[in-house]
């Protein structure tokens, strides 16, 4: 918790007045958020645009403006978690289920900063935790057949023993691969299949990764 509290924080030293922003969701996001509504209450001028209805939420009762993608049109910088790491700053998110409004909001934005405690840091994506992908509930066994062509195994994401429904009404297959040799192969291989709203991997759009540490201290690694 410390960890994730140091590099939430921390990212927050990159937002100025005027800026227009991304807020990301998760448990890491989360303590940069509380630190923006911090700012914000001690004159910071800033708009954002949160990436999950949690965040909008948690972002409102701090006080913080909230504005439409299209109003904002491009953002200065988005800070956001990610559930692994590789050495190029390849990602895989949506561990909250958020990944289709992060990626949309990552899309727009001029800088994404990346907040992780450093266990999400690994070799190559895949190596601790399975895809996401979010696909239309209409098909959603016929296109986890077809992701699995993939040589993947597949499970539908569940909640409280129901089929766990993202923000935008869709279904999660968590889709383990093994070892991601390739992820901007995968990614656009996997976002061909039709049903596949998106998947969880953000290759090559993350431009500084803040890692924070249990013994207390952060790293800012930028590309
Ligand atoms: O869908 C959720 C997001 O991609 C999160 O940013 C990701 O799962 C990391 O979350 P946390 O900081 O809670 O580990």
């Amino acid at each position: 918790m410390k960890a994730k509290k140091l590099t939430g924080e921390k990212a927050t030293d990159y937002i100025k007045d005027g800026m227009i922003i991304g807020l990301g969701t998760g448990s890491t996001a989360y303590y940069a958020i509380k630190k923006v509504g911090e700012m914000v209450r001690n004159g910071l001028k800033i708009k954002a645009v949160p990436t999950s209805k949690e965040t909008a939420d948690l972002a409102l009762s701090e006080g913080i403006e909230l504005i439409d993608l299209a109003e904002a049109k491009s953002l200065d910088l988005t800070i956001d978690g990610a559930d692994e790491v590789d050495p190029d700053f390849n990602l895989i998110k949506g561990g909250g289920g958020a990944l289709l409004r992060e990626k949309i909001v990552a899309s727009a934005t001029d800088k994404l900063i990346i907040v992780v405690d450093e266990s999400k840091l690994v070799d190559n994506l895949g190596s601790t935790f399975k895809l996401p992908i979010e696909v239309t509930p209409f098909s959603w066994k016929y296109t986890q057949q077809m992701i699995e062509k993939f040589s993947c195994d597949s499970e539908i994401r569940k909640e409280a023993g129901e089929i766990y429904k993202t923000d935008n009404g869709n279904y999660i297959l968590d889709c383990d691969f093994g070892k991601i040799e390739d992820p901007i192969k995968i990614t656009t291989e996997l976002n061909k299949l039709p049903g596949v709203v998106e998947n969880g991997i953000f290759a090559e759009m993350a431009e500084i990764v803040i890692v924070g540490y249990n013994d207390g201290h952060v790293e800012v690694l930028e590309k």
